[in-house]
């Protein structure tokens, strides 16, 4: 991002999302009512009923179905719009019956949520629709194109069904009988054909910064949006129920209705906004045990039956206490302030390693992150000081929201929000200056060894990672070669975003994308650590790093009672699995024997001679061999603070970390 355009160009330009500005007065509107009372001043904001939630969107136009209940009486709102009464006693909320869902768009989102939602709702078949072939075709395989704990397995039992077995095990009283599972998973590049046929349509599509043009650098684009929900409208049957999972900016709903009205206004769509909120590197975990899902609707009757039909999805494995529903526009603001604010937090502790290094009296951040976190109020969750956050999420909706205060003409509201950028970026220059600084200035001649290239351990994802710019930063240094590696992303990934980085020719030619450790440390004046894998940490600190999959799991009791049910659910079946690890003491993935045999991949499949294995397989980093294969005085830049510095220490490197020390 070039925070110089953050910083100088005030991004406050009226009407710019026209589905804002019909439903707010224009920026401009406002500044020309300032005499108007309660029209001026951001209080007059909060006496909007559009603001306030009470007036949520129009609904759609009554259904012309039969069955379709009456409207209840309307109020009349502020801005002259009518709202339906809500609240009302005998609101009826009857799920509808959901057999068949939709999603569009097959990426990190997209592909994860859906194949969770199907593997937990077998009778419910799922299309997840791509425009791009050859990302429907990973999915089709066995390498899929995201790279995620547990999520091959889910995915084959939804996508393949899963064979009949008996289970019998000294735990249980009698042996349980488990059903074949037929197949309700669906991954195509049929996008009308699954779109004609939902109850349910999720939007899942990219909703990048736009990068050209009107609020270039901070405004979201939603251009894959309006493509996505231009079909929907021309293709979806009669009352189905649109779905924003995408990160949207506050008022997308509108223009998705829009949309719809425009082509189809006969026809009666409701819009929810259902914001995701898993984390690459454990989406698996956070689809099974979601802290929340959250459900905005329109508080009138179709919306509210819209909310509890999308609710009951998620009911098949979600306690209902966890599913919270809200006014569409709460929801669609209520996901960019939660990345904010947990951006916010790594922010707040990033400073604070900077004030650490430079008060030169040992104070070390992560003593005084155990020390924060362990306050209830604060608790102990992203406070890890680091190079900064990257990733396709943080950067892109922290603008998103502070385009948003600055169209609304909250000025300070906006500078706050972006001061955590301003953060982020300070923090990943200061650690590449400081790299050069201690390499006594310059890196000519020198290589430097780079650990870690994605965004976060745990992912294969390399969109807007950090070790990118820092990579950029020390590329201007003309060292003799930067020599990358990471456990779990594919060469070619690597290779393209650092040909997008705007390095020159000559740069580019000293960079080396190595296949281990080895071979990126060889010779090498300097290793920074850029990503927190914890094959980086080493084998020499104790006892080796758990794999995960090996860790002893405590089976829960209460979903063990699966034999007493004549079809026990994916929960329950997962508790059976559990309880047979633990009896055969083996991480084995399947060990019921329920999983069908993968297809064999083609003659010469690409990404089977590539040799991308799992992450869990690549091997941890020796530090004792580094340390005989590295150019004196040999330093480590630990840029996730995860080696043991007084070991490394021990061994004979210099090691730096953040926010531990002077520099
Ligand atoms: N990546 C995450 O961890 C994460 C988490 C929560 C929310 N989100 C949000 O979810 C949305 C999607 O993110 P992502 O990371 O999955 O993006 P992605 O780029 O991985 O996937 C988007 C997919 O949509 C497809 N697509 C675009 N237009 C289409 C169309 N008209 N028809 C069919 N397919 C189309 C693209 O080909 C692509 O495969 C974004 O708004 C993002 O902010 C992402
Ligand atoms: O204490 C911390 C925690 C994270 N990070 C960094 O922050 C970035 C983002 O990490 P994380 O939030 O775990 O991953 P994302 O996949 O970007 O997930 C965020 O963005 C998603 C997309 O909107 C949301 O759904 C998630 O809830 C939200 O956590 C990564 O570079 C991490 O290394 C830190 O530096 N310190």
């Amino acid at each position: 991002m070039d925070m110089r355009r953050v910083e100088t160009s005030r991004p406050v330009l009226p009407n710019l999302h026209g589905h804002l500005a019909r439903s707010f007065p224009s920026s401009q509107s406002l500044a020309s009512s300032q005499n108007s009372p309660g029209a001026s001043t951001p209080n007059s904001w909060a006496a909007n009923p559009w603001a306030r939630g009470t007036g949520t969107p129009e609904t759609s136009p009554p259904s012309t179905r039969a069955h379709s209940p009456e409207l209840k009486p309307k109020a009349t709102t502020e801005d002259g719009n009518t709202s339906p009464v809500v609240g009302s006693p005998d609101t009826p909320q009857i799920p509808k019956a959901v057999k068949n869902i939709c999603f569009v768009g097959a990426g990190f989102v997209g592909g994860p949520t859906a194949a969770v939602i199907a593997y937990h709702n077998p009778e419910i078949l799922v299309n997840v629709v791509d425009l791009n072939e050859q990302r429907v075709a990973a999915w089709n395989s066995c390498h899929l194109p995201i790279h995620e704990n547990g999520l091959l397995k889910v995915v084959r039992t939804a996508r393949d069904g899963t064979l009949g077995t008996t289970v019998t095990l000294p735990d249980l009283d009698r042996a349980i009988e488990l059903d074949a599972r037929q197949p309700n998973l669906v991954f195509s590049t049929k996008v009308v054909e699954a779109i004609e046929e939902a109850d349910i349509i999720f939007i899942c599509v990219n909703t990048p910064t736009k990068t050209y043009g009107l609020g270039a650098g901070s405004m979201a684009d939603v251009s894959a949006i309006e493509s996505a929900t231009r079909t929907v409208a021309k293709n979806a049957r009669e009352g189905t129920i649109i779905v924003e999972k995408s990160t949207v900016p506050c008022g997308t709903a509108r223009m998705i209705q829009d949309i719809l009205r425009y082509h189809r206004p006969e026809t009666s769509f409701e819009v929810l906004s259902n914001p995701e909120f898993l984390a690459e590197g454990t989406a698996v975990e956070n689809l099974m045990h979601p802290d929340r899902i959250l459900i905005g609707s329109a508080q009138t009757l179709p919306g509210l039956r819209a909310a509890a039909a999308l609710k009951a999805v998620y009911a098949a494995w979600v306690p209902a206490a966890r599913i919270v529903t809200v006014n569409t526009f709460s929801s669609e603001l209520a996901k960019l302030v939660a990345n904010t604010m947990l951006a916010q937090r790594i922010s707040s502790m990033n400073a604070v390693s900077a004030m650490c290094e430079e008060l030169g009296l040992g104070a070390d951040v992560d003593d005084v992150s155990l020390a924060l976190g362990k306050d209830s109020r604060i608790g102990p969750k992203f406070l890890q000081a680091g190079v900064g956050f990257g990733g396709s999420c943080f950067e892109k909706d922290i603008l998103n929201l502070a385009y948003l205060a600055s169209e609304l003409r909250l000025d300070a509201v906006a500078e706050y929000w972006l001061g955590i950028l301003r953060i982020n970026e300070y923090q990943r220059q200061r650690y590449a200056r400081n790299v050069v600084r201690e390499l006594n200035g310059s890196l000519r001649g020198k290589k430097i060894a780079v650990l870690g290239f994605a965004f976060k351990d745990g992912t294969n994802d390399t969109r807007n990672s950090i070790a990118v710019h820092i990579i950029k930063d020390l590329a201007e240094e003309m060292p003799r070669e930067i020599a990358i590696f990471d456990p779990g992303c594919a060469r070619a990934d690597i290779l393209d975003e650092i040909q997008n980085s705007g390095l020159t020719q000559s740069q580019l030619e000293r960079i080396k994308i190595c296949t281990g450790w080895r071979e990126t440390a060889q010779d090498s004046s300097a290793v920074c650590v850029l990503t927190q894998w914890k094959h980086f940490r080493g084998c020499q600190m104790g006892r080796p790093p758990k794999l995960s999959g090996t860790e002893t799991k405590l089976v829960d009791l209460s979903l063990l009672q699966a034999h007493q049910h004549d079809s026990p659910t994916e929960m329950r079946i997962r508790a059976l699995e559990d309880l047979a690890r633990r009896e055969q003491q083996s991480p084995i993935e399947d060990p019921l024997g329920r999983l069908k045999p993968l297809t064999p991949c083609p003659e010469g499949c690409k990404d089977c001679t590539l040799g991308i294995g799992s992450p869990e397989e690549a091997e941890t980093v020796d530090w004792v061999e580094v340390a005989q294969m590295m150019q004196e005085p040999r330093w480590v830049f630990d840029g996730r603070n995860v080696v043991n510095t007084l070991e490394l220490q021990a061994l004979g490197f210099r090691v730096r970390g953040i926010g531990k020390g002077p520099w």
